[in-house]
């Protein structure tokens, strides 16, 4: 880990009102669908106090003629006259009352279902752009589990919320405030004792949100280790067959799971504790409304200190209404319960978001149009970590248009983060490194990569058709340019030999193909993109012999015309480059052409001999430095 790594966890505790800005920066797009489930799921809510209002209104006015039929809002001119014409017109309230309930109903399930999709969807997309576009440092830092986990599980959680849990505390709101105007418009001194609960419930609340908040930054980070976990195994899975290494790993996924479990069920006794704390409140509120309303209407005349009339069709509006409470009241604990998980989340998101991106191209860059071709390396220093040990020292070199470079050297010798360099897949530390004569870092990054073709020593495919991995090179190219490229880089015959020829599914990574499959299909992408430099990072090694010959024709005709630099391990490769470099501990330490390093009698000429199998004409300088480098080697892996 660098001194100067990114935490989306760690930088996600520091996001203000991480739920407003998720509303503001992503749903203002869809807002008029969030307003739509507001208003409707007022609607629902208002229409769903209706019945139990009219039918204590028609228990008094119709059933006891003990109050004059009215309702608040409805003209008293529409009111029938007689007691038959009432209790029809009770019906025909509750029955449109309920249709278009449940209109509202359906109408808020879908629009607020909408909202929370649409800006789910815009969320994941947006996290995974700006994640791309993040710098190699930040992928080398951070597991991919934990990131496919703000990618997925985040992005999810934000839409359980958004949809039914939102719908929900709207309801809620809705419900309450709908509830407290008519118990009070009915009998205010009741009112008050029936809703007592409200602000003890809405203390419990408060405390319950304090309390489950940190239990969940827990719980989401702890389901990136664990899908990390799952990531790396699922990856890995050929190393544990064949290491036999099942039971320890079982045990491994068994403890993140369990720290999983830990975390989780914290959070959950915390709800065990809430929900029937609060479904005991609501209780309590119905009871004391029975006694109080029931001992007023045996008594016939006010209790306590109540005073004024209370009828029966009073208490049943209180009692119905009373019980219309208990259930949005304990799926509150719901409401709060996901609120405090996709504020988590959404935390986590933002930190994510609020990486910057290092590698940019500067406001005042230019794109590299056409290209000659040459390259400098001048005095270019590099390190992977700020602070950190230095991999690159003091290396300057120049290709010239159309030359090949070779280069060798040791393992860990740093060829391969030269070739990095290039096309800025991480920055000089020092030096600078010009193409045309131009700082790369002058030049925009799309543009410049674009003209560097890279053939990497862990080929990857993507899951597709071999036709699919090809044309990644080129989107728009013919078919027949397809194949050409495939013949190039002798990958045509196999693939035709393929079940489905060119339309075979390679599968993830591409394991249905062999290693030397692999390569030659990344080999005909990149010859298909055509680009004017040109990286081959032990492009061949997977290959027999034979088939590096083949292949070696057709990227010698490929390197004729265009800046190549080649980077082998086995040499003769590299011998007919135009210049090829030695490396050794980051510093470039002879350069020549194979007979005159060879000449040389230096690193390349021991290294030409091991390959040779001439062991015992080798220096002793280098077989010293040779078993260095494999006890520092053996030492690193040990490390790790
Ligand atoms: N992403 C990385 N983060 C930190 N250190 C790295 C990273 N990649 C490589 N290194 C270190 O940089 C040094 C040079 O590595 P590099 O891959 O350039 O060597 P190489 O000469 O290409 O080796 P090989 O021939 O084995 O591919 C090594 O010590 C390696 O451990």
């Amino acid at each position: 880990m660098s001194d100067n790594e990114v935490d989306p966890d760690e930088l996600g505790e520091s996001v203000e009102r991480p739920m407003f800005r998720l509303f503001t920066e992503y749903g203002d797009d869809h807002i008029h669908w969030f307003i739509i489930g507001l208003l409707t799921s007022i609607s629902a809510r208002f229409l769903a106090l209706v019945p139990p209002v009219v039918l204590g209104v028609a228990l008094d006015a119709v059933f006891d003629d003990k109050r004059p039929f009215s309702l608040p809002l409805l003209p008293e001119t529409w009111i029938p006259p007689t007691t038959i014409g009432q209790f029809w017109f009770s019906v025909q309230i509750m029955a449109i009352a309920m249709v278009f309930g449940a209109f509202s109903n359906f109408a808020r399930s879908s629009s607020l279902n909408l909202f929370s999709h649409r800006v789910k969807h815009e969320v994941r997309t947006e996290t995974y752009q700006w994640m791309q576009r993040l710098d190699m440092e930040f992928f080398d830092d951070h597991k991919t589990g934990e990131l496919m986990s703000i990618l997925n599980n985040d992005t999810n959680r934000l839409e359980l919320f958004l949809d039914n849990m939102m719908g929900s505390a709207i309801q809620l709101v809705v419900l309450v405030i709908g509830i407290g105007a008519i118990l009070f418009w009915r009998n205010p001194q009741l009112a008050v004792v029936t809703l007592a609960v409200i602000p003890i419930a809405a203390l419990f609340t408060w405390w319950f949100m304090r309390r489950i908040e940190a239990f969940y930054a827990d719980i989401r980070s702890s389901v990136g280790d664990l899908n990390t976990r799952l990531e790396n195994n699922l990856a890995g899975v050929e190393v544990i067959k064949t290491a036999g290494t099942e039971e320890f790993e079982d045990e491994r996924v068994r403890k993140a799971s369990y720290k999983y479990f830990k975390r989780d069920w914290k959070a959950l006794r915390m709800n065990f504790i809430y929900r029937p704390g609060l479904q005991l409140l609501t209780s309590i509120a119905f009871i004391a409304t029975f006694i109080a309303g029931g001992l007023w209407l045996l008594s016939d005349r006010p209790i306590l200190w109540f005073s004024g009339n209370f009828t029966s069709g009073d208490l049943v509006i209180f009692l119905l209404l009373t019980q219309r409470m208990v259930e949005p009241l304990t799926q509150m604990s719901e409401v709060v319960d996901r609120y405090e998980d996709a504020k988590a989340s959404s935390r986590r998101i933002f930190g994510l978001m609020s990486i910057p991106p290092a590698i940019t191209s500067s406001p005042d860059a230019v794109e590299l149009d056409s290209v000659d071709g040459r390259v400098d390396y001048e005095h270019v220093d590099f390190a992977y970590e700020d602070d950190g040990e230095r991999v690159l020292h003091d290396v300057t070199f120049t290709a010239d248009p159309g030359e090949t470079v070779g280069l060798v050297g040791p393992t860990g010798a740093g060829k391969s983060t030269i070739c990095k360099l290039l096309p800025r897949l991480y920055d000089v530390t020092g030096g600078e490194i010009r193409v045309d004569g131009t700082d790369v870092r002058d030049l925009t990054v799309e543009s410049l990569r674009e003209h560097i073709g890279y053939v990497g020593q862990d080929t990857f495919l993507f899951d597709g058709t071999v036709e699919e991995n090809i044309r990644y090179g080129a989107f728009d190219a013919e078919e027949a340019e397809i194949i050409a490229a495939a013949k190039a880089a002798e990958a045509h015959e196999f693939v035709t030999n393929l079940p489905e020829g060119y339309d075979t599914r390679v599968g993830e990574r591409g394991v249905k193909l062999s290693g030397g499959q692999r390569q030659r299909i990344s080999i005909a992408r990149t010859i298909l993109a055509d680009p004017e430099l040109l990286v081959l990072d032990e492009a061949t090694s997977a290959v027999d012999t034979e088939t590096e010959m083949l292949i070696q024709r057709s990227l010698d005709k490929l390197t004729e015309d265009r800046t190549t630099f080649i980077i082998a391990h086995r040499l003769s490769t590299v011998k007919g480059a135009d210049t090829i470099i030695s490396v050794e501990d980051g510093e470039i330490v002879e350069r020549g052409t194979h007979e005159e390093l060879l000449g040389n009698d230096g690193l390349y000429a021991d290294l030409w001999r091991v390959q040779a199998g001439e062991i015992d004409a080798l220096s002793t300088e280098f077989v010293e430095e040779a078993s260095r480098r494999a006890s520092a080697n053996q030492i690193n892996q040990g490390s790790n």
